[in-house]
C-alpha cells in the first residue's frame, strides 16, 4: 500500500476508534439512565436488549478500530522516516567531503524521526479531535439543542487558539537536547587535551553554561504547556457546566441530559489534546525546516566554477576550467591536466593552496558521471569505524579474504608494528598512531581496484622510508590506474611513483 493510502486508513481507523469510545460512553451514559428511569416506573415496555447490544457492539469496535489504527498509522509513519532518512543519506552522499560529522547525521536522523512521527503525535489528534466535534455537534443539533452545540464548538475553537499559541511559544528543546548532547561528548572527548593546557575550568564553565540554558528552555517549555493545559482545562470545564444548562434549561430528560453530558465530554477530552499535538506539530516544522537546510550548514566546499569539467575514460583522466582562488602567493588562475592511466600526478603546494579541494571536486565530479569507473579517493579526516582492522578494509570491499588482509597489511608496513587483522583499531581509529591510520586508509582505498585513485596527503605521520614504501605499495598494486597524489612538497625519492610521473605546482 502507497504511504499516503496508508496514512488515510490510520486516520480513519483513529477517527473510527474515537467515534466507538464516544458511542460507548453516550450510549451506555443514556442507557444507564434511561434503565434507571424506566425501572422505577411500572409495566415499563423499555428495550433493554438494543441499548446493550449497541454498548457492546461499540465495545468491540474501539478494540478492533484501535489496534488496527495503531498497526496501519505506524506502518505509515515508519515508511516517512525511512523515506526522510534515504533522503538524508542521498544528500550526504552527494555533499562528499563537506564535513558531515556522526553528530550532525545524527541530528538529522531524529529530524527525521520527528517528521515522520508527526503523523502519529500531531496529525492524528487533529484529525481525530476535528471530526468528533462535528460529529459530536451534528449529533447534539438533531437531538433538538442547537445552542449546546455551539457552545461545544466555540469551546473546542478556544482549545484550538490556545493550543496554536502555545506551540508558537514553544522552544526546539528536541534540538537542543542534542546539541547539549554534543556538547557533553566533545568535553569529554577534548577533556584530556583542556587538562594539558590547564583549561579545564574554562571547559567545565562552558558546558555548565550550556547545561543551565538547557535547562532554562525545559522550564520554559514545561510551563508553557502546563499554561496551555490548564487553559484548556479551564475552557473544557465551563463549556461542560454551559452545556449541562442548557439542556436541562431546554427541558430535556435525565436520560438526554447524561447522554447529552458524556457526548460533550468525550469530544471535549479529544480538545484537551489539541495542546500537546501542536507541541508535536511545532517540533515537526522545526524538523522540516532542518531537513530543507540540511547541507547548508556542513558545506565547508567552495562551489566549483560552472566551467570545471573532470573525466575518465578508460585511458586517462582530464581535468579542464578548474578555478584556483587567490592566495596571498598566488593570483587567481584556472588550471587544467591530463593524467594517463598508469601515470601518476603529484599536486603540490603549500598549506591552504587549495590540493584538498581540488581532489574532493574532482572525486565528486567523476563519480557523478555514469559509467562502470571505480573512483576512490582518500581524504585527509577519513573515517576509521570502531572494530578490527579486517572489518574496515571489508567496508570497503566485503569480499577480501583473509589472506588478503595480511598480505595488504604486510606490504604497508603494518605488520611490523604488530597490526593484525583481528586488531581493533578503537573508537575512530584512534588505537592506532596517526601513521597506522594513514596505512590502514589507503590499504582501504587499495582494495576497492579504483581505476583512478586520488589520495590527500598520503605520507603524513610517516617516516621518509615508510613514506617511499606505502607510494611504491599504491602504484605497484594499481599498476593501470590513474593516481593522483596531493603533498606539500615532492617526496624525497622519487622511484616509488613509478616513471610516469608527473607534478603540478598549485602554489
Ligand atoms: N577553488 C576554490 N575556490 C574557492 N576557495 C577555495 C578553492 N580551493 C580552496 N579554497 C579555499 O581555500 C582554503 C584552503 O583549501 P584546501 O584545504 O583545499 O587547501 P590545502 O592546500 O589542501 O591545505 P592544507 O595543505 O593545509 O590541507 C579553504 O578554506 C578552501 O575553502
Amino acid at each position: 500500500m502507497r504511504a499516503k493510502t496508508l496514512a488515510a486508513t490510520g486516520l480513519l481507523l483513529a477517527v473510527l476508534a474515537e467515534a466507538c469510545s464516544v458511542g460507548i460512553l453516550g450510549l451506555s451514559g443514556w442507557f444507564i439512565a434511561a434503565s434507571a428511569v424506566a425501572g422505577a416506573s411500572a409495566y415499563s415496555a423499555f428495550s433493554y436488549l438494543a441499548p446493550s447490544g449497541g454498548v457492546r457492539a461499540f465495545a468491540l469496535g474501539r478494540i478492533a478500530t484501535g489496534y488496527a489504527s495503531r498497526v496501519v498509522l505506524h506502518a505509515a509513519a515508519l515508511r516517512r522516516i525511512s523515506v526522510a532518512r534515504l533522503a538524508v543519506y542521498d544528500q550526504a552522499a552527494e555533499s562528499e567531503g563537506t564535513g558531515w560529522s556522526g553528530q550532525s547525521l545524527d541530528r538529522v536522523m531524529a529530524d527525521a524521526d520527528t517528521t515522520g512521527m508527526a503523523l502519529i503525535q500531531a496529525t492524528t489528534p487533529v484529525v481525530v479531535a476535528a471530526v468528533m466535534t462535528a460529529g459530536g455537534c451534528v449529533a447534539i443539533v438533531l437531538a433538538g439543542y442547537p445552542l449546546v452545540a455551539l457552545t461545544l464548538a466555540a469551546a473546542v475553537i478556544a482549545c484550538t487558539v490556545l493550543a496554536a499559541a502555545a506551540a508558537r511559544r514553544t522552544d526546539d528543546t528536541t534540538r537542543t537536547r542534542g546539541l547539549l548532547r554534543t556538547e557533553l561528548v566533545t568535553t569529554v572527548e577534548a577533556w584530556p587535551e583542556m587538562a594539558s593546557l590547564g583549561a579545564t575550568d574554562q571547559l567545565a564553565h562552558r558546558t555548565l553554561q550550556h547545561l543551565a540554558a538547557f535547562e532554562g528552555r525545559r522550564n520554559r517549555h514545561a510551563a508553557t504547556t502546563a499554561r496551555a493545559l490548564g487553559g484548556t482545562r479551564a475552557v473544557t470545564a465551563t463549556a461542560l457546566l454551559l452545556t449541562l444548562l442548557l439542556t436541562a434549561r431546554a427541558g430535556a430528560t435525565v436520560a438526554t441530559l447524561v447522554f447529552v453530558a458524556l457526548l460533550s465530554a468525550g469530544v471535549l477530552a479529544n480538545a484537551e489534546r489539541l495542546v500537546t499535538a501542536a507541541g508535536a506539530w511545532a517540533q515537526s516544522r522545526q524538523a522540516d525546516a532542518h531537513l530543507a537546510s540540511i547541507g547548508e550548514e556542513e558545506t565547508r566546499r567552495p562551489a566549483v566554477a560552472k566551467t570545471f569539467e573532470a573525466m575518465y575514460d578508460g585511458h586517462g583522466l582530464t581535468v579542464a576550467g578548474y578555478r584556483l582562488p587567490e592566495t596571498p602567493t598566488r593570483d587567481a588562475r584556472e588550471i587544467g591536466f591530463a593524467v594517463a592511466a598508469s601515470q601518476t600526478l603529484v599536486i603540490t603546494g603549500p598549506s591552504g593552496s587549495g590540493k584538498t579541494t581540488l581532489i574532493t571536486a574532482i572525486a565528486t565530479a567523476l563519480r557523478q558521471r555514469p559509467g562502470p569507473a571505480v573512483v576512490t579517493a582518500v581524504l585527509a579526516d577519513d573515517y576509521l569505524f570502531t572494530g578490527t582492522i579486517a572489518d574496515n578494509l571489508r567496508l570497503s570491499n566485503p569480499t577480501v579474504k583473509d589472506v588478503d588482509v595480511a598480505d595488504l597489511l604486510g606490504v604497508m608496513g603494518l605488520d611490523r608494528a604488530g597490526v593484525e587483522p583481528l586488531t581493533n583499531v578503537g573508537v575512530g581509529g584512534r588505537g592506532l598512531s596517526g601513521g597506522e591510520q594513514r596505512r590502514l586508509h589507503i590499504a582501504r582505498a587499495l582494495v576497492t581496484q579504483p581505476d583512478v585513485l586520488l589520495v590527500d596527503e598520503p605520507t603524513t605521520g610517516l617516516d621518509p622510508d615508510t613514506a617511499t614504501e606505502v607510494l611504491h605499495a599504491v602504484r605497484r598494486r594499481l599498476p593501470q590506474a590513474v593516481l593522483v597524489v596531493a603533498m606539500h612538497e615532492p617526496p624525497g625519492d622519487r622511484r616509488p611513483l613509478g616513471p610516469n610521473w608527473t607534478t603540478l605546482s598549485v602554489g
